[in-house]
């Protein structure tokens, strides 16, 4: 496959994931005790035991029984605090991780729909599962590990030092040649690791696409297509993860032949000092442990340090969401909701990508109980309009106003109250039906739900059901033929209550008769709420009280439907039954 996935490299994006840890300072501080209660166990044990068979080798045993009772306790405290140490540090790291799980989500409310530009759902679903679990390995087995590994090295070099001066002359440059040796190869760590999350995202996102299309590819008979076109990015994963693990074996085979040259080093420094004189004979065995306890924090900072590639690209994908630029930022000083009024595009310009513009000078308005159809060619940019009007993206010149505010003035929550949309592509998600028209208004009694299920002409259906309203809308609707669906959007947007509907196509893929139905439900409705709807049928269009002809990014007439039928305005743009 020529398309090989790559992350881009994001300086300091570990260094800035690093203070999540600040937000359980008790679950750090007692994963950090821990790891040094365990550590300094383990070394007190090691010496102690050391220390009794040298004075047996000396000819001095201690009985046996205190030797099994000391040795027995030590063991008994090592096994102990080891499972403290193992509970405390993945507890700290769970937090951290569910931490981070609830920035990224709140990253990607933050900048979709308009900032997730070609992201795919799989790619996204990688960085919040995948990507941030791969970060545990950071949280609970590397931070607090380095800082006690570092205590136990200066304190095994002092105790060392102390007994005879020429063993850490000849471990301490072995410990710090070993401990950097993950340092002099990181380049290669971060390519593999890089490519290892890389690969892993691509794979994901595929299999996501592969279940979201499922019927189209059983339909086109594209399933063994697909089937080999995931079998190929499962190599491409397969190599990624070889070549990653070849890397960390040969780190791994090289840190321990550091390790067992300079463990060689210090026995031939003990038993030359015992020769000399130097060493007393009783000391040998505590010499020889010391030397590993200086050598052993240290190739486990080596060997911890050896996944710093993989951590480090998890770390860059995570850092790239949490920093993406936010497409439309939140007000300093919101304005008050205002509740309905005229829906003005003042001049409007904008476009997806620079250089390129889609709106050039939009104007137009729709009064608080008109129907205004906007009519243009296919790519004239009327779903854009609608996108600016839901503020995914802000015009780049010119502004947008209901009620005078301009929606740049206006909070989230009040914007989302203020404008709704029926869209083309409807999601229902599996809970209820119910569930699915609450989803602008959680709190909505049942009688609330019931009566937008009225407007929408969804009764009728919701009674022939088991369990009426309660009963599962199926995976994204599956439940539910097309004209259904579009009938829970409609409920699901007049429950809201907003003064401003967007119906985006909402009625392209009915037929004729039941969207009539459906326009003239939301027309029973209507009140004082300004209603703009992108046309594409002319039963559609005859229905509104004004239309607004869009043609390249500018509005080239706008008038009753009479009025623009009678200047011929869209007799190009037009089928008999289809506009644009
Ligand atoms: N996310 C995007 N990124 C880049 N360009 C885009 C994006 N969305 C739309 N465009 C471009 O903007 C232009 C206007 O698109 P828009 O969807 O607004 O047209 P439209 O009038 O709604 O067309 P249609 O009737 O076919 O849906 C098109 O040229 C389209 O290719």
């Amino acid at each position: 496959m020529s398309d090989r996935p790559t992350v881009t490299r994001r300086p300091g994006a570990l260094r800035r994931l690093l203070p999540a840890i600040a937000g359980h300072p008790a679950a750090f501080r007692g994963t950090l005790l821990a790891n040094l209660v365990g550590q300094l166990a383990g070394l007190t044990a090691a010496v102690s035991g050391a220390a009794l068979v040298g004075r047996a080798v000396a000819g001095d045993p201690t009985p046996l029984g205190v030797v099994t009772a000391v040795l027995g306790a030590l063991v008994a405290i090592v096994t102990v605090v080891t499972w403290w140490e193992m509970y405390v540090s993945h507890d700290l790291a769970y937090r951290v991780l569910a931490d981070l799980r609830t920035r990224v989500y709140d990253a990607i409310t933050r900048i979709a729909p308009g900032g997730l530009g070609t992201r795919r759902s799989g790619d996204l679903a990688t960085v919040a599962l995948s990507d941030i679990e791969t970060l545990e390995w950071l949280f609970a087995h590397t931070i607090a590990q380095l800082l006690t590994a570092t205590v136990v090295l200066v304190a095994g070099t002092a105790l060392a030092a102390w007994i005879d001066p020429w063993l850490p002359a000849v471990v301490l440059p072995a410990a710090v040649l070993v401990t950097v040796t993950p340092w002099l190869l990181r380049r290669h760590a971060d390519r593999h690791g890089s490519r290892v999350r890389a690969a892993t995202a691509a794979l994901t996102a595929d299999i996501v696409d592969t279940v979201q299309g499922l019927r189209e590819l059983t339909v086109f008979g594209a399933l063994e297509q697909r089937r080999a076109h995931l079998a190929a990015r499962t190599r491409q994963l397969g190599r990624a993860q070889r070549r990653n693990a070849a890397r960390a074996g040969l780190e791994t085979a090289l840190i321990d032949a550091l390790v067992a040259a300079a463990g060689v080093a210090a026995l031939l420094v003990v038993l030359d000092g015992v020769r000399a004189g130097r060493l007393d004979v009783a000391a040998a065995p505590v010499a020889l442990v010391l030397a590993g306890a200086v050598l052993g924090p240290a190739s486990q900072v080596a060997l911890l340090l050896k996944e710093a590639g993989t951590l480090r690209a998890a770390a860059d994908r995570i850092d790239a969401l949490l920093q993406a630029p936010t497409p439309v930022p939140a007000p300093a000083r919101p304005a008050p909701a205002p509740g309905g009024g005229d829906v003005v595009f003042d001049d409007v310009h904008f476009g997806y990508l620079p250089d390129r513009p889609v709106l050039r000078g939009v104007s137009f308005v729709v009064r608080p109980g008109e129907t205004v159809a906007l009519v243009g060619a296919s790519g004239a940019g009327k779903s854009t309009c609608v996108h600016l009007l839901l503020r995914h993206h802000d015009p780049s010149a010119g502004r947008i106003t209901v009620g005078g505010v301009d929606l740049r003035d206006l909070d989230d929550a009040d914007l989302r109250r203020t404008v709704t949309v029926v869209p083309q592509d409807v999601h229902l998600f599996p809970g209820s039906i119910a569930d699915n028209i609450r989803l602008g208004r959680p709190d909505a009694a049942d009688a609330e739900v019931r009566a937008a299920a009225d407007a929408a002409q969804l009764t009728a259906f919701l009674d022939t059901l088991p369990a009426a309203a309660d009963t599962p809308a199926g995976e994204r609707g599956a439940a539910l033929s097309g004209g259904q669906r579009a009938r829970v959007a409609v409920a699901r947007a007049l429950l809201t209550g907003a003064p401003v509907l967007v119906l985006d196509e909402a009625a392209a893929n009915l037929d004729t008769s039941t969207e009539a139905d459906l326009a003239a439900a939301i027309d029973a409705t209507r009140a004082d709420r300004a209603t703009l709807v992108i046309a594409h049928r002319l039963s559609t269009i005859d229905r509104a009280d004004r239309v607004v002809l869009i043609d390249g990014g500018r509005v080239v007439a706008t008038g009753t439907p009479e009025e623009l039928r009678e200047r011929g305005a869209w007799s190009g743009l037009m089928d008999p039954h289809r506009v644009g």
